[in-house]
């Protein structure tokens, strides 16, 4: 048996609480289809939430799990990132089922998004929480009657004590453009240590990624892992904006950087084109072992 999920209050913001019957949590906000916490069963937060986030209609957050659409970055004229971070969503559904909590929020074309970017869309997000698992799907399907391509991406920002601390696996043999000084290079470690002495910011596209990456974490009670999935998003960002960006982001206090690690399941490279009528789905699966 199901039992809805009905619109509660986040720090003055619309939400859903998730909660599975094994304990797992997760808030998502209508405010950008936003994924604001993720507890596992027996654990603690993943995501983290920097507390100068603004948390105001029309603002980002800072933290979380932006989506991102139709624009990637600065990579096109609309404003950073697109416009889905920043709308209000539709609740489509909310439950607990038998063994996990699910959400699904609709974003639609409307006058404001049309002056930017002229095309009928609907995108749809389900967030699923399980156990020490929780997805996130977004598709998009265009409504209207002409083509139109779009950038995407589940921005997630996994939580961390100290950045030096952690690593990431699996991105060997990956080619990736380097945001930082505009390069394509290869990735030829296994091990991406984003917090070694002397690192910098850290802002890549990994293109074609294909398999698992890992993110882990030494932490005082031991190893904290949590593997990283991705269908449909071709790409994956991995972005820390390092001391020297972080302390001019009014919007994270100067040591923020130390307490995140951004792997993005991304299109980027290869805008996604849809037909009238077609559709797309892209989903990351994040899990804690
Ligand atoms: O400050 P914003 O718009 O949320 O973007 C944060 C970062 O998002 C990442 O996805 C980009 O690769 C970075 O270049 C960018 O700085």
């Amino acid at each position: 048996m199901s039992i809805p999920i009905a619109i509660a209050r986040h720090q003055g913001m619309e939400a859903l609480e998730l909660c599975a019957p094994d304990g797992a949590r997760a808030t998502v906000l209508l405010h950008g289809g936003h994924v604001l916490s993720w507890v596992p069963t027996g654990a603690d937060e993943q995501l983290y939430v920097s507390p100068k986030t603004a948390m105001a209609s029309g603002q980002a957050i800072r933290g979380g799990v932006p989506v991102i659409f139709p624009q990637f970055a600065a990579r096109g004229p609309l404003q950073r990132h697109g416009f889905a971070r920043t709308k209000p969503w539709q609740l489509v559904m909310a439950e607990q089922g038998e063994g996990d909590a699910l959400a699904v929020l609709r974003l639609s074309d409307d006058a404001a998004t049309r002056m930017f970017w002229p095309h009928a869309f609907e995108l749809e997000l389900s967030v699923r929480v399980a156990g020490r698992d929780l997805e996130i799907e977004l598709a998009c399907e265009n409504k209207g009657e002409e083509m139109f391509s779009f950038s995407a991406a589940l921005h997630s920002y996994l939580g961390l004590g100290a950045l030096g601390d952690a690593s990431v696996q699996g991105l060997a043999g990956l080619s990736y453009w380097d945001s930082v000084d505009g390069v394509e290079r290869s990735q030829r470690t296994d091990l991406l240590l984003p917090g070694s002495p002397g690192a910098q910011d850290l802002d890549r596209i990994y293109y074609q990624v294909k398999q698992d990456l890992t993110l882990q974490e030494l932490t005082a009670a031991g190893e904290r892992r949590v593997s990283i999935q991705q269908q449909g998003f071709e790409d994956a960002v991995v972005w820390n904006p390092g001391a020297a960006k972080c302390a001019a982001l009014a919007d994270m206090p100067a040591d923020g950087y130390q307490h995140f690690l951004c792997i993005e399941a991304a299109q980027v490279e290869r805008p996604v084109q849809l037909a009238p009528g077609e559709s797309w789905v892209g989903r990351q699966s994040l899990s804690l072992a």
